[in-house]
């Protein structure tokens, strides 16, 4: 059953007094219970007639800056701070109610689930992903076991992320990991028109601590792990732990599912409130609920078993995706599933027998996941992948490191971005791999020649107190890099194309440079004469 949206600017401040918010409602010459709002918008550009306008402070502006193009535009009524009463008032006089609250990021979750008829068992189920690496592919890889569970069914399912956000079969471009709150909540609306049952949904640390995710319910959240990453939001570990540690609580998370193969993963269990399943995936014995087994290799991936600790049930499945890490991330997006279909809410969607037989037969994880280990050709074999932190890296590297053959690299880093991880990066890939070249990422503001300074500053250092005999070279720009990685290949070694994964354009001050890392692969061994895979660009 579709919800209808709609609320009036009255019944939208009783339901935040009622979520323990205080709202002060400055009032117009209708009565509250007169003005309705039809949806909500945070972008001013985005608002809609009708439209709820959520004003938010900021580093750049405040929303309410903009009000006279917002009420332009239609905006029924508008929730903001007291900085933002003053400067509405100031430019737009009594024209919209104005709803105050202390906290509007926060606020703005519920005031958008009020509009848009969000409520804990509302579809769509909702599977929420947060770790430093491995979100996106597990939630690709959640997307997959969903569908052959519930297309069966005649029921469609959801995906919100880095790559893409899609309803079915219909795609729309995603410019966030997460999106803001108020588009979350239209999201869940437009996936209920369409049918759709469940979503698989990234979940980044900078939408928690911009509250992006407030007034969502999570029937299961799942963690990956914690390395070193966005410490320019964070500061420190502890704060990024702290970020993430948000999601896995009763209020917000029915089952967190966590992987403890590390420190974090242990700690955020125990920190973690609600019904909390532990995954264990190096295979080695681990005091977990949930533990993979029997890692055998099957193709360029992985076949597996897990085996529920209580039961004693084992389910074999497998990857076709490279890497122990993918390992893990299949075995989270199984026992994700798994205990959905355990919780008494939605047993009707999600028949235990149902997942288990997928698991067991329909390959959900052979897919590919674009930019992630993806591979563009066998011979050489080379391989595009989005690995732009330290752990990351190691894993990839650890992942494509052959027996024989060299293995050549290109690395960049993004700019305005935890510039301490550079050096780092740097000396992993020159301990890693017996060539690397390091060229641009996305250079955003920053001078790209100092962002390759700070990576070759690691990778000179390494290099010196290693001994190490590693090919390093810096060449720009980044097509140039991967023509000279292919030049360098013969056809018995490994490529890898790191950092960018499915991005199609860099930023370079503000400018769009069109490049996919697949593309240039893809033409660069062509042209040399090598075989590439279909789908490979
Ligand atoms: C660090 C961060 O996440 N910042 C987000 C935050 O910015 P902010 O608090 O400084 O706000 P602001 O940009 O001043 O905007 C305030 C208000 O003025 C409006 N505004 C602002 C400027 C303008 O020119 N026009 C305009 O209308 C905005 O729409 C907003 O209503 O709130 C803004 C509005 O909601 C977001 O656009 C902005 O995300 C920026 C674009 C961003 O780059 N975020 C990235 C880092 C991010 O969130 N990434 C994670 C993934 C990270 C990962 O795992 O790699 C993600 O989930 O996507
Ligand atoms: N479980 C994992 N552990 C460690 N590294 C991983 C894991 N899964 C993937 N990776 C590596 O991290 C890279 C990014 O993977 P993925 O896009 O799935 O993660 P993410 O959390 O969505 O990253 P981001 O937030 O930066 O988009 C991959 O290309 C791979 O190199």
């Amino acid at each position: 059953m579709v919800n209808r949206t709609g609320a009036s600017v009255g019944t939208l401040t009783e339901q935040l007094i009622a979520a323990g918010y205080h709202p002060i409602v400055t009032p117009v010459a209708q009565s509250a219970d007169q003005v309705r709002l039809t949806g909500a918008a945070m972008s001013p550009q985005s608002v809609e007639p009708g439209d709820l306008f959520v004003a938010v402070t900021g580093a750049r502006a405040h929303g309410a800056d903009f009000i006279s193009e917002v009420i332009d535009r239609g905006a029924a009524a508008v929730l903001t701070d007291p900085a933002g009463v003053v400067k509405v008032r100031q430019a737009a006089g009594y024209r919209v109610p104005v709803i105050e609250v202390a906290g509007v990021r926060d606020a703005a979750g519920p005031a958008a689930a009020a509009i848009y008829g969000t409520t804990a068992t509302s579809d769509p189920a909702l599977f929420g992903v947060t770790g430093t690496n491995g979100k996106t592919t597990t939630t690709y890889f959640l997307r997959s076991l969903l569908r052959a569970v519930l297309t069966p069914q005649g029921r469609k399912t959801g995906l919100i992320g880095t790559i893409e956000i899609a309803a079915g079969e219909e795609r729309i471009a995603s410019e966030m990991t997460t999106p803001e709150a108020v588009a979350l909540h239209k999201l869940m609306h437009s996936f209920r028109e369409r049918n759709v049952a469940a979503a698989a949904m990234e979940v980044s640390s900078h939408a928690i601590s911009y509250q992006r995710i407030s007034g969502l319910y999570y029937d299961v959240a799942g963690f990956t792990n914690l390395t070193q990453d966005h410490l320019d939001l964070h500061g420190t570990m502890e704060a990024y732990f702290a970020a993430k540690a948000e999601l896995f609580r009763r209020a917000r998370t029915r089952t967190s599912v966590i992987t403890v193969d590390d420190a974090a993963g242990h700690r955020m269990a125990a920190e973690a409130t609600g019904h909390v399943v532990t995954l264990a995936t190096t295979g080695q014995p681990a005091q977990a609920h949930w533990e993979v087994t029997d890692v055998a290799p099957a193709g360029l991936g992985s076949a597996f078993t897990l085996v529920c600790r209580r039961t004693g049930e084992r389910i074999r499945t497998s990857t076709a995706l490279p890497g122990a890490f993918n390992v893990s991330n299949a075995a989270l997006a199984a026992v994700m599933v798994l205990e959905a279909a355990t919780s008494s809410e939605r047993t009707q969607d999600f028949q235990r027998e149902d997942v288990v037989e997928a698991l067991q037969t329909a390959q959900p994880f052979h897919i590919q996941v674009p930019g992630r280990m993806q591979v563009i050709a066998e011979q050489p074999a080379a391989i595009v992948d989005f690995a732009h932190n330290p752990d990351a890296m190691i894993r990839a590297l650890e992942a494509v490191r052959r027996p024989t053959g060299r293995l050549i690299m290109v690395i960049g880093a993004a700019g305005e971005r935890d510039v301490t991880k550079r050096p780092t990066m740097g000396a992993i890939a020159v301990r890693m791999a017996d060539h690397v070249i390091i060229s641009d990422d996305d250079p955003h503001g920053e001078d790209p020649a100092e962002i390759r300074a700070g990576l070759l500053h690691g990778a000179r250092d390494a290099i010196a107190t290693g001994g190490l005999t590693t090919h390093l070279e810096e060449i720009h720009p980044r097509e140039e890099a991967i023509r000279a990685a292919v030049a360098a290949a013969g056809p018995q070694d490994t490529i890898l194309l790191a950092g960018r994964g499915h991005e199609v354009h860099q930023d370079v001050a503000g400018t769009r440079v069109e490049i996919d890392d697949r593309e240039e692969l893809t033409r660069a061994l062509q042209a040399r004469g090598y075989s590439t895979l279909d789908g490979g660009a």
